[in-house]
């Protein structure tokens, strides 16, 4: 039995836009998803609490058999289940052990499909927990390009290496393209998070701004706007120039809301932080609902966003500098 950990990250800049090769920086937070891999005989049963759709709890078995404790439609189930069963696709290619069968036990403090990037934490765990139950032990780069293949899967083909990377080393991470690295020196931001208990669906989302692109010059613009804002970040990262940040991280949230992919309580988030005094705030990840990320150095847009209607939990994010680990 072996249990791993990986951390949820939010995105300082470039969530979505690259999925079409520009450049974005996820840091790592120190939320995580612990993942237990126990060798069985053969066909994998997994246990997720945490992992709820529409009030029922999903058990998954066997070879393929689906066990919800409640009625459910099995295509939401395979669904939900989706990123646990590529994962240990690829944990038995990694091992050469077709047949291997797995028990996996999953617990995380990472909200689901809130853009904290849980479903990258998950997957990088059950990667390292499952490959070292067969004795094999593969590198964060190893695990980070196996768990990107897991989410170009889930997420039809539409997937960028920013989330799995992030997860697997730790930090803050610039990723374009294939080119993932690590960014030094970055230090602690004074990350605020709000959470509005809503989900968006990854694969739906990056969808929907794919057709825009396709069909619109300008979406396409808006998409190479977003590059540019990461761009000019990258030159303001790592001095303690906040107010510069926080400017680019609003400009950000505005080129995502032209994309689609905020929500009326997302936009309600970030006002309520900016109002209170953040030099920034932008939602994170997919969107659609979930989580908005603000830098203020002070309590008050913490404290604001707690009071405000809608957000149902707000906390600080502290950076987390390692990744993938052994418990
Ligand atoms: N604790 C968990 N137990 C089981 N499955 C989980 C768990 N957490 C996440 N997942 C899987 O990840 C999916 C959510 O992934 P999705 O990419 O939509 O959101 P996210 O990763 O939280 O946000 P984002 O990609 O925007 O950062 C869930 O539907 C489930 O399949
Ligand atoms: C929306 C997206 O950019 C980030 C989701 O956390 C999708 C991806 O990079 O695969
Ligand atoms: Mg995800």
């Amino acid at each position: 039995m072996v249990t791993s950990s990986a951390p949820g990250k939010v995105y300082l800049f470039g969530e979505h836009a690259v999925v079409y090769g520009e450049p974005a920086v996820p840091c790592a937070i120190e939320r995580r998803a612990r993942v237990t891999a126990t060798e069985r005989e053969d066909g994998l049963r997994v246990h997720a609490d945490d992992l709820k759709l529409d009030g029922f709890t999903v058990e998954y078995d066997g070879d393929g058999d689906a066990r919800p404790d409640v009625e459910a439609e099995r295509p939401l189930v395979e669904a939900a289940m989706g990123y646990v069963n590529e994962a240990v696709s690829q944990v038995r290619e990694a091992t050469d052990a077709p047949d291997a069968g797995f028990e996996i036990q999953i617990e995380s403090d990472i909200p689901l499909g809130a853009g904290l990037g849980s479903s990258a934490a998950v997957v990088v765990a059950a990667i390292d927990a499952a490959t070292r139950e067969l004795g094999v032990s593969l590198s964060p780069r190893e695990i980070a390009d196996r768990a990107y293949r897991v989410e170009s899967a889930v997420q039809d083909g539409q997937a960028s290496r920013a989330d799995t990377f992030c997860s697997a080393v730790g930090g803050a991470v610039r990723v374009e393209g294939d080119d993932c690295r690590t960014l030094d020196g970055i230090g602690n931001l004074p990350f605020v998070i709000g959470f509005d208990g809503g989900a968006g669906d990854t694969g739906a989302l990056v969808a929907g701004v794919r057709r825009l692109r396709d069909e619109h010059d300008f979406a396409a613009d808006t998409v190479s706007a977003i590059g540019d804002v990461v761009r000019e970040g990258e030159n303001v990262l790592g001095t303690d120039d906040y107010e510069s940040l926080g400017e680019l991280m609003n400009f950000n949230h505005g080129l995502l809301s032209a994309l689609g992919v905020s929500s009326r309580s997302l936009d309600t988030m970030v006002w309520a932080a900016r109002d209170a005094g953040a030099v920034g705030a932008k939602l994170t990840g997919a969107g659609g609902g979930g989580c908005i990320v603000a830098l203020d150095e002070s309590d008050d847009a913490l404290t604001a966003l707690k009071y405000t209607p809608g957000c149902e939990d707000a906390f600080r994010a502290e950076l987390d500098t390692e990744g993938v680990r052994r418990e």
